[in-house]
């Protein structure tokens, strides 16, 4: 514990669902071992009310917001602190470069990934929740980690349930690996009924609350597509030894199934509290506030297969993995397009899945990704082939495929 007293720590995406959740446990262990912790730097994108209040209260060193067009009201906010402000996508990139012994990486999308580059050279201890960022630049990122001597730590709940359940075993111990998966909210739904989904309903999690990409990715299973492929940069395996077991109560997170016959799995309540804190003592523990699961209350655990013909995101996602080189990259990059387009009704929820698929396949010769600039050269290309995918299926499918009526899947 004591090695751990006035850690200094940056979060990256402090006023989204996953940075909210750290302030959290940053908020409680302030009142508990006040001096545990010293905030170096908090980053939002947009709001800036909510980023100057998390500063104020931590105290932090500097508070950085990403759009520009708000520095000066983040200045006036914070004015008289004695905290440093700043704004602009140079100034995040500068504020992730700040030497921190721990950093959450909580932006959403590729957005997230120069940032996590800039932390993990200070050879801190990297906590990833920005999946995307680990999906498209892969080796580049992990030689990155290795160069610097940093320590990649997983937060996304099933990878840290995994990482639990080695508990230091070593990986040739392992058969295989399992990721549970929700299901979102058309795990019983029709073809039909996903067809016309409006945002509204796509949005409504059944058992987590989450920020608007993850949530639609979760009700597409892109999601645990980009978590396969995250799984597997994590852990080192291959697709075939990453299972992925729909379970609807999502109390069991993640499972290891030993050479030996035993099957470790990490369970716990709907609360990202709990995975982060793991990151954050690790490899101490410390107390969080999340409510306790109760087994007896949730009386039955189920478990089934996926359906490849209605969630084809995560087929395309394995896909993907196998192919390697930039299709990573592109999986992850058109998806963010779609589910911008489908957000933004111009395309239906159906559509997300052939946005993706056909950006895949207009790829052409799948190309290695060597380095950073080949990791944003196919991104951005990735980006403008589904940009005109949704652009040609907006035209086709018209609006009222994405009406504002609610339909109860
Ligand atoms: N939410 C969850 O339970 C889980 C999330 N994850 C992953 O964690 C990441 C974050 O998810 P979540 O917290 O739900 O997302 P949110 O949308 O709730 O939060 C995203 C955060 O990033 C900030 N942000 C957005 N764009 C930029 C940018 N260009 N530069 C700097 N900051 C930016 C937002 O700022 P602002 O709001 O101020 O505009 C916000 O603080 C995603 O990669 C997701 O897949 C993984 C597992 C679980
Ligand atoms: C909390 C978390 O880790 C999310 O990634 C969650 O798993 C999403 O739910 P799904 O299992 O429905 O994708
Ligand atoms: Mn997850």
């Amino acid at each position: 514990m004591t090695e751990q007293r006035g850690r200094t720590v940056t979060v990256l995406g402090s006023t989204g669902s996953i940075g909210c959740s750290t302030v959290d446990l940053l908020y409680s262990a302030q009142d508990a071992t006040p001096g545990r912790f010293r905030v170096r730097a908090l980053v939002g994108g947009r709001n800036v009310t909510l980023l100057a209040e998390q500063a104020r209260a931590l105290n932090a060193e500097c508070a950085v917001i990403h759009d520009e067009s708000l520095g000066a009201e983040l200045e006036r906010l914070l004015q008289g602190t004695g905290i440093a402000c700043a704004a602009g996508r140079e100034a995040v990139i500068a504020a992730a470069a700040m030497p921190a012994d721990w950093t959450m990486a909580a932006i959403t999308g590729a957005a997230g990934l120069e940032p996590v580059l800039a932390s993990i050279r200070n050879g801190g201890t990297l906590a990833l929740a920005n999946k995307e960022a680990l999906v498209c630049a892969g080796d580049v990122m992990l030689r990155a980690v290795s160069e610097a001597g940093a320590t990649l730590l997983p937060v996304d709940s099933e990878h840290n349930a995994i990482f639990q359940s080695l508990a230091g075993s070593p990986m040739r111990a392992v058969e295989k690996i399992v990721l549970t998966a929700s299901g979102g909210p058309f795990r019983n739904a029709t073809l039909d009924a996903m067809r016309a989904a409006t945002p509204e309903v796509a949005l409504r999690h059944p058992t987590w609350s989450m920020g608007a990409k993850i949530s639609i990715d979760s009700a597409t299973m892109a999601n645990k597509g980009l978590e396969v492929i995250e799984a597997a940069r994590l852990f080192g395996v291959t697709d075939a030894e990453i299972d992925v077991l729909v379970h609807p109560q999502s109390v069991v997170h993640g499972l290891v199934q030993f050479r030996d016959g035993s099957l470790i799995a990490q369970c716990g309540v709907a609360d990202m509290r709990v995975p982060i804190a793991n990151t954050l003592a690790w490899p101490d523990r410390m107390e969080t506030n999340a409510a306790r699961l109760d087994l007896a209350q949730v009386a039955r655990l189920d478990f089934e297969a996926p359906d490849p013909m209605r969630f084809p995101a995560l087929g395309l996602a394995r896909q993907a993995l196998r192919a390697g080189g930039a299709a990573p990259t592109v999986f992850s990059a058109a998806n963010e397009i779609a589910v911008d387009a489908f957000l933004g009704r111009r395309i239906g929820f159906l559509d997300i899945a052939s946005v993706i698929d056909a950006t895949l396949e207009s790829l052409g010769n799948n190309p290695p990704i060597g380095d950073l600039a080949a990791v944003l050269h196919w991104d951005a290309r990735a980006r403008a082939l589904a940009c005109e995918h949704v652009t040609r299926m907006s035209a086709s499918v018209g609006a009222s495929v994405v009406g504002d009526t609610l339909l109860d899947a």
